[in-house]
């Protein structure tokens, strides 16, 4: 795994749509979402067509075929309404019904809109959650062949594949296995044929990122928009390779080994000498999903086990952020699973997220004045890590924070427990992703409103914070996050910040103590 270097080459590519040719940049520059005209959005869809094409002949006929079904089925659904009762037509929803359609460029075009509420309006973040990024599942027969093509001959390492994938999304499928070298159950992640030529190939996809961005967001000034359409080319290519997944998956093992953590959590094993760019070999964990029904039946029935692994993983995640130079940035309940040992499995490395300097001391005074109830403090750290080109009104804006925090602590959980006929226990939790966005853009809006624009890593932290809080709430309902005197935030607990004895930074990981780093 020698280290690629990473071009910058099409950051600094001159974009159709930055250029001020067509002599209206200045008058776009004041318009606002709201303005857009349903001809406005008609063009664009138009463009996302036309470049879907051209990009066909590398991309494969397949791809134009593809491109034309799904402007077709999208036109004919909504454009009637578009040009008869422009009102009534949702924008968002006719966007990202579109990108489902579209393929894997336009369902990771998407699901970087979903995940960057500090860029995109609320409208927008909240509808691209819906991106559905699951697929119908390829035939063994090409999925074989990627093997293949990659590792050699599969009966040379494998006894068996069960050739019914375990999962299959927009970029792999994933298979389960046993080595002939040593019986082992591994699973096998498999990137989808050409569909590193499709995203990478795309010639018209960055000037598509623009335009959409330059869509969502008129009011460019604030936002380097070449930085963003570079962000998310950079974490496109990042997914596509299997190699950088791996050496995050390794890193990720080395930072438990090293904090003596593997006791409570693991990532998988990966088989390195097995593993490419498109075929990524790895440990199979036996274990559920955290929030998989049939574990809260279990759950349920031990309330200390789901304390203690939420717990578990919310410490682990939180040390990883503080601790190393990136964090886990797609930690949903299916990336968390408990495995049948009783501890917590960390998988999927393929999006991370990184802190600068900044954000990280920003985020650490944040944190310090979460834990002292200090609103005042919580702005001017907020203050510290946005940018603004105005004098912020701290007194205001710490009230605003207050309202925030008020309601973040008065969010309802959804459980619903019932007893079966022959004894057991099963549970159900409806985890409600909206709402944990929701509550996210509250305090982005808020942000906002006094004057400050965040950036996208703050965005991606906070997201999964939230997470955390959602599943604390369902796992462990009797820890108070914000009182509670086991409860670190930052590396500090409450009772330390107020001057009494608390545990140490090196202690922080044990079962009965949360770090939140916001
Ligand atoms: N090492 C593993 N052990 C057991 N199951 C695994 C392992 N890796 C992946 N899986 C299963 O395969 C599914 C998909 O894997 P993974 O999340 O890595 O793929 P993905 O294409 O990146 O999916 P997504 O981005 O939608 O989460 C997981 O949700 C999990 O059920």
């Amino acid at each position: 795994f020698a280290p690629r270097p990473v071009s910058t080459r099409c950051c600094k590519t001159r974009l159709p749509v930055f250029s001020s040719g067509n002599g209206d940049g200045a008058r776009r520059k004041k318009k606002s979402l709201s303005d857009r005209t349903p001809q406005e959005a008609i063009t664009l869809i138009q463009d996302i067509l036309k470049a879907a094409i051209e990009a066909g002949p590398r991309a494969g006929p397949a791809r134009t075929l593809q491109a034309y079904r799904a402007f077709a089925t999208t036109t004919q659904e909504f454009l009637p309404k578009l040009l008869s009762q422009p009102s009534s037509v949702a924008l968002p929803a006719v966007l990202r019904t579109l990108f489902e359609r579209m393929g894997a460029t336009y369902i990771k075009l998407g699901q970087f809109i979903a995940s960057s509420p500090t860029l995109f309006p609320k409208e927008y973040v909240v509808e691209f959650q819906k991106c559905l990024d699951q697929t119908e599942p390829l035939p063994w027969s090409t999925i074989k062949e990627v093997i293949e093509k990659e590792l050699g001959p599969i009966s040379n390492t494998f006894s068996s594949i069960d050739q019914t994938p375990l999962a299959s999304a927009s970029i792999a499928q994933v298979h389960v296995a046993t080595l002939k070298s040593t019986g082992e159950e591994v699973v096998i992640k498999v990137q989808k044929p050409r569909i590193d030529e499709c995203l990478q190939a795309d010639l018209g996809f960055l000037y598509v990122s623009a335009r959409v961005l330059e869509f969502l967001q008129p009011d460019w000034e604030r936002t380097s928009l070449s930085a963003v359409a570079g962000d998310i080319r950079q974490s496109m290519l990042e997914e596509l390779d299997f190699e950088k997944e791996a050496r995050n998956t390794i890193e990720f093992r080395r930072f438990l080994q090293d904090n003596q953590l593997l006791k409570q959590a693991t990532a998988p094993r990966v088989f390195t000498e097995l593993t490419t760019r498109k075929v990524m070999v790895m440990e199979k964990l036996n274990g559920v999903s955290l929030l998989d029904q049939d574990t809260i039946s279990q759950v349920v029935q031990d309330p200390e086990m789901g304390t203690n692994t939420i717990l578990t993983a919310l410490n682990i995640w939180s040390m990883s952020v503080t601790s190393m130079p990136w964090f886990h940035a797609d930690v949903h309940a299916g990336n968390l699973l408990l495995l049948e040992d009783g501890r917590v499995g960390f998988i999927d490395f393929g999006i991370v997220g990184r802190i600068s300097e900044k954000v990280f001391r920003a985020v650490t005074e944040l944190s310090a004045a979460l834990v002292a109830n200090d609103s005042k403090g919580m702005a001017q750290a907020l203050c510290n890590m946005g940018a603004t080109d105005k004098q912020v009104d701290i007194a205001k804006f710490s009230q605003d924070i207050d309202r925030v925090l008020k309601r973040l602590n008065g969010v309802e959980t959804q459980v619903s427990v019932s007893a079966m006929a022959d004894g057991s226990v099963t549970g159900r939790i409806d985890v409600d992703d909206t709402e944990i966005t929701n509550l996210l853009l509250e305090i982005v809006e808020v942000t906002e409103n006094n004057g400050l624009k965040l950036p996208r890593e703050f965005g991606l932290l906070v997201k999964q914070s939230l997470y955390f809080d959602r599943y604390l709430k369902i796992l462990a309902p009797n820890v108070d996050v914000m009182n509670d005197s086991r409860v670190m935030i930052g590396g500090k607990s409450r009772d330390s910040v107020s001057g009494e004895d608390g545990p140490i930074n090196g202690e922080r990981i044990n079962g009965n103590q949360v770090v939140i780093d916001v």
